[in-house]
């Protein structure tokens, strides 16, 4: 079976709405395709009511765009919709058109585990406007999920405060690939290991687990149970204690500890999957501790998030590593992230750009118009606040004044002097050829890190964080504002 990683390296163009290839159609008969166009990818809000987001997926798409092609069952597919009346749906020189299309665009995208936030372009796409349309869907897809999913596996780690939280999302996960980019993603966001062994493989994630019930329940007895666990595994015993009575299931292990200290080996921990978390675990650790064993670690699982980790430590629990499964996996409080992809300008004829708006009654649902950068202002190593710029305006000015988008009464004065200026949309393809060297997980993860540390902790905490300043630059202030009065005809 073919999944993710390979799969992404196979035809699929065919992933994507309906709508896209009617209007691709439209656009070739029309004369437009290859007339040039600016797309941004950004979001609105940041999820779960939180102050940050992760950026995370730029690795797939990376995949999707070089072998973006339309192979010959994918032609053969297309060349036989028909219209309700019996006619083809597609002329046959629009498919002869697909067949020859070659990815040609400019993409630009900060990377992944970079620190976002709501209007910043995540991913911005130039070129023909044929291929810049056919790349929305699948572009959302990928970012909209893994970037969700890394921004819960950060809040959740954020919880744990530097313990361990292993993934074991898969048996709940929203299907085969939506477990996959899940665990990944968890992996960018900060957790430590997933108990998935396929992404452990495609991804080169830690692997890591304990054992269910069932094993226990498999034997007349649960000490019996551990002891038969020991032998397979001296090394690697965590115990799973709360199968018949959590306070006795501790007894075992400490039993079954003892009688592998005496092999040489020590027991690893312990886990408990059910009951009062706080309270059994800080039972345990009492135990453990007499019982000769501080360093036996504990394990915590059952529907945790980052609301009940933060609560358990506010309650002293002695839980050292947490399991988390359905919760982080399937986004439970916030099951899409509302990421969108808005054309933003489109090169006229004479081959000046012309900036484009969505007007809307909802001012949040204004995009930015016209090509546009961010940059990271940063001092000292804290982010100070983003601004986002009409590229080809380079940011030289000593002092600048940004606008919230969505509330010109809030502004922010800026002196760039010894200030560090981070651009955060980087190269990836010009002129599709890949221009990025891709970073492996492992230091994706490490960039996701560095970049929470140039936050407050202000803008991570879960309840009503602070809003970390995002503005436009006084000039696309202005061009955006100019031009939704313009498209109202309020302009005269
Ligand atoms: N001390 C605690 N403070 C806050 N939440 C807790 C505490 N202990 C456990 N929880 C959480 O409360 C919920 C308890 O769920 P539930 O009642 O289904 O557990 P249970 O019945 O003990 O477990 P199971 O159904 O697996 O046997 C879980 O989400 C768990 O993480
Ligand atoms: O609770 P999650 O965050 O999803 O973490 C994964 C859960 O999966 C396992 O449960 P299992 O499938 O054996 O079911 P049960 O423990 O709920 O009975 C494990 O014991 C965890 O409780
Ligand atoms: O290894 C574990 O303990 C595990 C794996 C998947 C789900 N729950 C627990």
């Amino acid at each position: 079976m073919k999944i993710t990683k390979d799969l992404y390296q196979s035809s699929l163009a065919l992933l994507t709405d309906f709508y896209q290839l009617t209007m691709a159609y439209a656009y070739w008969k029309s004369g437009k395709a290859e007339q040039e166009a600016v797309f941004n990818l950004f979001f609105r809000k940041n999820p779960f009511q939180g102050g940050y987001t992760i950026a995370a997926g730029l690795d797939y798409i990376i995949d999707y765009c070089r072998n973006f092609r339309f192979d010959e069952a994918d032609l053969e597919y297309l060349e036989e919709m028909q219209n309700s009346d019996g006619s083809p749906t597609f002329q046959k020189e629009f498919i002869e058109y697909l067949r020859n299309l070659d990815f040609s665009c400019d993409i630009e995208a900060v990377e992944e585990g970079t620190v976002v936030f709501p209007n910043i372009p995540i991913v911005k796409v130039k070129g023909p406007l044929i291929q810049c349309q056919l790349l929305e869907t699948p572009l959302l897809n990928i970012i909209n999920f893994q970037t969700l999913i890394a921004t819960k596996a950060s809040r959740i780690t954020e919880a744990a405060k530097g313990q361990s939280v292993l993934e074991f999302g898969l048996r709940r996960a929203q299907g085969i690939d939506g477990a996959l980019a899940a665990s990944r993603a968890s992996y960018i966001g900060g957790c430590s290991a997933t108990s998935n062994v396929m992404a452990g493989k495609l991804f080169d994630i830690p692997v890591s687990g304990t054992h269910a019930h069932s094993w226990i329940m498999s034997f007349d007895s649960e000490l019996e149970a551990f002891h038969a666990y020991a032998d397979a595994f001296p090394d690697k015993c965590v115990f799973l204690v709360d199968t018949y009575d959590t306070i006795n299931g501790v007894k075992n292990a400490i039993e079954v500890g003892k009688s592998l200290r005496e092999k040489g080996k020590e027991m690893v921990g312990i886990r408990i999957d059910s009951g009062d978390l706080a309270y059994y675990s800080t039972i345990a650790r009492d135990m453990l501790d007499e019982g000769g064993f501080p360093k036996a670690q504990i394990v915590a699982s059952n529907d945790l998030d980052e609301q009940i980790i933060t609560s358990l430590k506010i309650q002293d629990a002695r839980i050292d590593i947490w399991g988390v499964g359905t919760k982080l996996v399937t986004a439970y409080d916030q099951p899409a992230l509302g990421a969108v992809y808005k054309l933003a300008a489109i090169r006229k004829s004479s081959g000046e750009w012309e900036p484009k708006v969505k007007v809307s009654q909802q001012s949040i649902k204004i995009n930015i118009p016209g090509d546009h950068d961010v940059v990271r202002f940063v001092k000292s190593g804290k982010a100070l606040a983003d601004m986002i710029y009409l590229t080809g305006n380079p940011v030289e000015k000593n002092n600048y004044v940004i606008i919230d988008p969505n509330d010109p009464t809030k502004r922010k004065k800026i002196n760039i002097n010894g200030l560090e200026k981070d651009n955060l949309l980087k190269p990836i393809f010009e002129k599709g050829k890949k221009v990025y060297l891709r970073p492996d997980i492992h230091q994706i993860r490490e960039n996701a890190k560095r970049n929470l540390e140039l936050f407050d902790k202000a803008h991570k905490r879960l309840v009503n964080p602070h809003i970390y300043p995002v503005g436009l630059e006084e000039g696309l202030y202005n061009l955006r504002t100019d031009l939704v009065l313009k498209m109202k005809n309020y302009d005269e």
